[in-house]
């Protein structure tokens, strides 16, 4: 079996972190969304994989190649204006070859267990297959009424809650699609969706089968939903630490603490996992970092910071003396001492004109932005990239890309 994931969208809910990159390569727990499907499938066999790219697509080519490293044979198929889920099928089809097989369809930005596509993949019949999970809230997804394991419609991102079933966005579907997926007409959101193509079928009477799953699903609707994914995923992570890092002996750690090569971790730190720490950082003297923090490569925390559940993309600096809870960090960020990134609860941030609740919030902070000493950035807050806020100040509203505060 052979599968296609699509990669070509930009994750808009996720800027500023997407300003530079899909969210496909966004990192959780040091590695990109996208790799998690990728060895989701290696390890179910599937080694055929076809990759829908479009925005910022040189990044994913790039970071995958022919597939190789990860244990797969990759080819790309450039979507280039991205008219929903349905083209980026129909484009990636001629890419399967002839041999009339079923193939998947995945969502390269959802993590799934490898049991998940084991399930779909055996248990695949009729013509197509849609794989659901159960949710309490299904706002912004399709949902999927079902009977008798048959679907019976299938609703993309209605008004009203109709079924807790969600559409995980990843199928089994026979060759037989392509002529129903030609035949889809513009949805009202201005694109071809598989959703409308599968309801399109329930109509017709097709065998529209559905399974549902209530193992791992995670799917980063927003920047902050990484922070879940990052949890969920270190839970996993068990404690290694490189031959070649250095660990003073009065470090402490407790719980599975992952080290990269070459990392030197500096006397009277301490360290809780789950955590996962980089090749190439530079941690302590003193620092604490608790569960459950990703940082990347060559990451320096200066004395005396503080770093709790949050991701810290590579080559972050953070000086002496800051705290850093909640928040996403970009690549190259640099904090002067005594920088505060503030988590708070109850937290309403907005996103595209929508107040958006967050249960507990700290910041997320595109790449490249510098801060000063004894600066403090509110909780809720976006920076977008490039940003520079001067020593001594407070940022306590959305900056845009390449603002300075004084
Ligand atoms: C048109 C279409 O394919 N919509 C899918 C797709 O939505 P996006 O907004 O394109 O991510 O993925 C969702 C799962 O992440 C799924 O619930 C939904 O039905």
């Amino acid at each position: 079996m052979k599968a296609i994931v699509l990669a070509a969208g930009e994750g808009v809910r996720c800027a500023p972190l997407t300003n530079t990159r899909s969210k496909v390569m966004l990192p959780v727990a040091n590695r990109p969304i996208l790799e998690y499907v990728i060895s989701a499938l290696v390890d179910n066999g599937i080694e055929d994989v076809v990759l829908v790219v479009g925005y910022e697509k040189e990044k994913v080519m790039n970071y995958f190649g022919d597939g190789n490293d990860f244990g797969a044979r990759i080819t790309y198929v450039d979507q280039t204006s991205q008219l929903g889920t349905a083209h980026a099928i129909s484009q990636a089809i001629p890419a399967l070859g002839n041999d009339n097989e079923s193939f998947l369809v995945l969502n390269g930005d959802n993590i799934i267990e490898k049991e998940t596509i084991n399930k779909l993949i055996t248990n695949h019949a009729g013509d197509a297959t849609v794989l659901t999970t159960p949710r309490e809230k299904v706002c912004g997804y399709g949902v999927v009424m079902s009977a008798a394991g048959k679907v019976k419609g299938i609703f993309e991102k209605p008004t009203r809650q109709i079924s807790h079933m969600v559409n995980t966005g990843i199928y089994a579907f026979n060759r037989d699609i392509i002529a129903e997926i030609d035949k889809t007409e513009i949805s009202e959101r201005g694109e071809y969706e598989i959703t409308h193509t599968l309801q399109n079928m329930v109509k017709k009477d097709r065998d529209v089968r559905v399974i549902v799953t209530k193992n791992l699903w995670m799917d980063s609707v927003y920047a902050w939903d990484l922070l879940d994914i990052n949890a969920r995923l270190l839970a996993n992570c068990e404690s290694n630490i490189s031959d070649t890092s250095v660990v003073y002996e009065s470090v402490t750690l407790v719980g599975d603490v992952e080290i990269g090569d070459d990392t030197v971790i500096r006397p009277g730190s301490y360290i809780v996992g789950p955590i996962k720490i980089g090749s190439n950082c530079d941690i302590g003297p003193q620092v604490t970092v608790l569960p459950c923090t990703s940082i990347g490569d060559n990451v320096s925390l200066g004395p005396y910071t503080y770093i709790q559940n949050s991701i810290l993309m590579d080559n972050v600096r953070v000086e002496s003396h800051s705290h850093v809870s909640e928040s996403i960090i970009g690549f190259y960020c640099n904090f002067g001492p005594y920088s505060i990134c503030e988590a708070d609860n109850d937290v309403n941030i907005e996103i595209e004109n929508e107040l958006v609740p967050v249960e507990k919030s700290g910041v997320v902070i595109g790449d490249d932005c510098k801060f000063g000493s004894r600066t403090l950035t509110e909780a809720g807050t976006l920076v977008g990239n490039n940003c520079t806020v001067r020593s001594g100040t407070n940022v306590d509203r959305h900056l845009p890309a390449n603002s300075t505060v004084l």
